[in-house]
């Protein structure tokens, strides 16, 4: 490997017109490659550069750094990896360069600042509004009305004060496009930075009313952690040494609802729908695709699988995924045969080998996934007088697995969650049910479920 050439831009970088917070792989596969796209062809000054940040690592940033901004996107599908190099990243940082960051938001140039920064990153409480005991916004608040905005970690704090920054330069409005799985995305990251600024300078909250769109999106690519051996796979197809590389599936969808008041790249030209309301879209994806993918994560590692693809080609798992589908999708307000054509994808999707998709890390923060992907669910079915199997026994396998079952727990809320299920389990599975509301006359129901998961468990105790 080390014998092979790094990549290199030899054309101009296009300007920085966009900034991103969270430079994980699902940005790198997702908005930088529709960004990519729709910048082909376009005369360099006219694309649309993007300036990224990580959440605190360094390591990520400097990796691209030296290789230009450049990357590899190995492309697993059917017909073997493709792979391309991406070039709208143009510069990396690692988020703690705070000064980067307000710099870039404060220029002119930028329109559109995306996010990833995970469902646990928005920091809101169960009321939708900034959660200002957690420990770390509290800081981050301190920190801001003292000056210190070198210091500053948690992404609303961050991107209030860059909005700071951008209005002292009279750098006008922009949009800020949430890209994570989390219902009405755009809505909560506009609370989740009102609310910051709030606290320190009202005037800000009302200039960021005024001058800021919230668009709202529902994402799709499945992408997991580069693993073992990837980087090799892209060398082959490259000829370049890139320990940045990105792997991830054909598959990809981005559904925009609401305003760009500075303007966007020309995405929906290269595969992106721009939609006058994203939540059916949402919904479809939250349900059918993160949903399956938690029963996957929490029985399948009970069962003790350790990847999707494994977990879907168990027999049983996959019944109970289809027996999930079957009651989710009447939820679900698109037309029946577009759900069904999107099932019949997500079936082929999960079982590709190519993408070793752990589960541990579909698993991670359960405790914001389960109230959006399957409360809604099970009080509608429940309220229908229909069998709540489906939908119940997910609620089941998060408490075994979230007991130390399966792939090991990693939630943000870890602390609570460990109070919620601790002791014994009939009074365990009881007290999670009234924490999300659900009757907790589904209680026996609920232990024979998790009971029918852990059976021939390896890991059962
Ligand atoms: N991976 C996928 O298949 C996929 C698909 C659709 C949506 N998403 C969304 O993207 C998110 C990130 O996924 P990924 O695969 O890129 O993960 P990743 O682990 O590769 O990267 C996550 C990035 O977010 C940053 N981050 C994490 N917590 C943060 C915080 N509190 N504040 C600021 N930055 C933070 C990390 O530093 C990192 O840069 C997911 O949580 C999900 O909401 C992922
Ligand atoms: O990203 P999360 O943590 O919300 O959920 C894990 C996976 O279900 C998710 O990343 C999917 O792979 C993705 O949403 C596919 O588009």
């Amino acid at each position: 490997m080390s014998d092979l050439r790094r990549l290199r831009r030899t054309d101009p970088s296009p300007p920085v017109r966009m900034v991103h917070l969270g430079l994980g792989n699902f940005f790198r596969a997702h908005q930088a490659w529709y960004t990519h796209r729709a910048n082909r062809g376009l005369p360099p000054e006219e694309q649309w550069g993007i300036a990224a940040f990580s959440g605190r690592s360094t390591a990520v940033a400097e990796q691209l750094k030296e290789q230009d901004g450049l990357y590899t996107l190995l492309v697993d599908g059917p017909q073997g990896p493709e792979a391309e190099v991406v070039e709208s990243l143009v510069a990396a940082y690692p988020g703690t360069d705070l000064a980067s960051w307000h710099r870039h938001l404060a220029d002119p140039a930028v329109a559109v600042l995306t996010l990833t920064v995970t469902e646990a990153g928005y920091r809101v409480g169960a009321d939708g509004e900034l959660d200002l005991e957690d420990d770390q916004v509290a800081e981050d608040l301190e920190a801001w009305r003292e000056g210190r905005t070198d210091a500053l970690a948690t992404a609303p704090v961050r991107i209030a004060s860059g909005m700071a920054a951008r209005r002292g330069a009279g750098a006008g409005g922009l949009s800020v496009v949430p890209c994570d799985n989390l219902p009405g995305n755009g809505a909560t990251a506009r609370r989740a930075v009102l609310g910051a600024a709030r606290v320190v300078d009202p005037d800000l909250a009302n200039w960021v009313e005024a001058q800021v769109s919230f668009v709202s999106t529902a994402v799709d690519r499945i992408t997991p952690r580069t693993g073992e051996g990837d980087a090799e796979r892209a060398a082959e197809l490259t000829g370049a040494e890139d320990p940045a590389v990105v792997v991830t599936e054909p598959f990809a969808e981005w559904d925009l609802a609401g305003d760009f008041v500075a303007g966007r790249p020309a995405w929906d030209e290269v595969g992106a729908e721009v939609v006058e309301d994203v939540v059916p879209y949402e919904r479809r994806k939250l349900r059918l695709l993160n949903g399956a993918h938690s029963i996957l994560a929490y029985a399948g590692g009970i069962r003790g699988h350790e990847t999707v693809a494994e977990a879907i080609a168990d027999p049983e798992v996959a019944a109970w995924v289809e027996q999930w589908w079957e009651l989710a999708i009447p939820t679900l307000t698109l037309p029946r045969e577009t759900l069904d054509d999107y099932v019949g994808a997500l079936r082929e999707r999960f079982a590709n080998p190519a993408i070793r998709h752990r589960l541990e890390q579909v698993a991670a923060d359960g405790m914001q996934k389960i109230p959006v992907r399957f409360v809604p669910v099970l009080q509608e079915v429940a309220s229908s007088g229909t069998d709540v199997d489906g939908a119940l026994r997910p609620v089941a396998a998060w408490v075994l697995h979230a007991r130390g079952q399966g792939v090991p727990l990693t939630d943000a809320a870890a602390g609570r969650v460990r109070e919620l299920v601790s002791g014994d389990l009939p009074e365990a599975m009881e007290r999670v049910l009234r924490h999300w509301d659900l009757d907790p006359g589904l209680t026996t129901r609920a232990l024979a479920l998790a009971d029918e998961v852990a059976v021939a468990s390896p890991q059962e105790g």
